[in-house]
């Protein structure tokens, strides 16, 4: 199957070749959502997520994904309510996707993979002062994840897709002004499902509170192809590798339960 094969290619990433689970590890993420084992909870309430474009800064490759970064020294850009005791600022959001259509999301859907995955990874202001902080700590970490799925292209994505080109290889950064992700979320904001996940690259900690969208958003083709014409190596290195299947094997629920906002 195509879960096979990615699973295949991915454990052959010279990332991956440390432990792939941490040891004594019971929540780690990604995970496949079986919806028929989800549990609606009537007391999730809506997500609140509030962009300011002003705050965005630069896009950075990281050698593992294209992060673009964003200003968290004050609350104007933040996401509380769901499952969310506290609220949590925006620090960046990046991608994850596969050489090909057939897989590249780090998530599922009855066990459906989707050709990339966007998260917006956010940390709780109300009780640590600095993500790095958070990233160690309980209820530190809140991820929204969003799939991509093929279709039509996606005019706010263009934007970042037509930069980059000037962020081809690893460590390579530039300028990005006014930028609002909010243009990245499905219409349908309101379904999601919410379970206590980890990071998904390492430090792999424990510490993430995951909110996965429903609704995929559209995405042409075209667009994807860009991602994949980014790279894993900088621009010294003798040999160039294409950056694709950046993302993690999914990993066992165990007792986790899975919580839908929707019936
Ligand atoms: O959602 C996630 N995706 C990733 O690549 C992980 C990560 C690791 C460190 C910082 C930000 C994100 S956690
Ligand atoms: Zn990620």
């Amino acid at each position: 199957s195509a879960l096979e094969a990615a699973e295949c290619i991915m454990k052959m990433h010279p990332m991956w070749q440390g432990p792939l689970a941490v040891p004594g590890g019971d929540r780690q993420s990604p995970i496949d959502i079986a919806v028929r084992k989800t549990q609606w909870d009537r007391q999730l309430k809506p997500l609140e997520m509030r962009y300011d474009p002003r705050t965005c800064q630069q896009i950075w490759n990281n050698g593992y994904s294209f992060m673009v970064e964003y200003d968290d020294t004050t609350d104007r850009s933040t996401v509380k309510g769901g499952p969310l005791e506290d609220q949590y600022r925006l620090c960046q959001f990046h991608f994850h996707w596969g050489e090909s259509n057939a897989w590249g999301s780090e998530h599922s859907v009855d066990r459906r993979l989707f050709p990339a995955e966007l998260h917006l990874v956010h940390w709780n202001s109300d009780k640590y002062s600095l993500f790095e902080e958070a990233v160690m700590e309980e209820n530190g970490l809140g991820v929204v994840g969003v799939f991509l799925k093929l279709g039509k292209r996606h005019e706010g994505l263009q934007k970042l897709v037509d930069a980059l080109p000037a962020v081809r290889h690893k460590d390579s950064v530039v300028e990005f002004g006014r930028f609002d992700p909010t243009c990245l979320l499905p219409e349908n904001t309101e379904d999601y499902w919410t379970y206590y996940g980890s990071l998904t690259t390492p430090p792999l900690t424990e510490t993430v509170t995951w909110m996965v969208m429903k609704q995929p958003i559209e995405v042409s083709h075209d667009q994807l192809a860009v991602f994949r014409s980014l790279l894993f190596t900088s621009a010294e290195e003798e040999v160039q590798r294409s950056m694709v299947n950046n993302f993690r094997v999914q990993q066992p629920v165990g007792g986790r339960s899975v919580r839908s906002s929707f019936d």
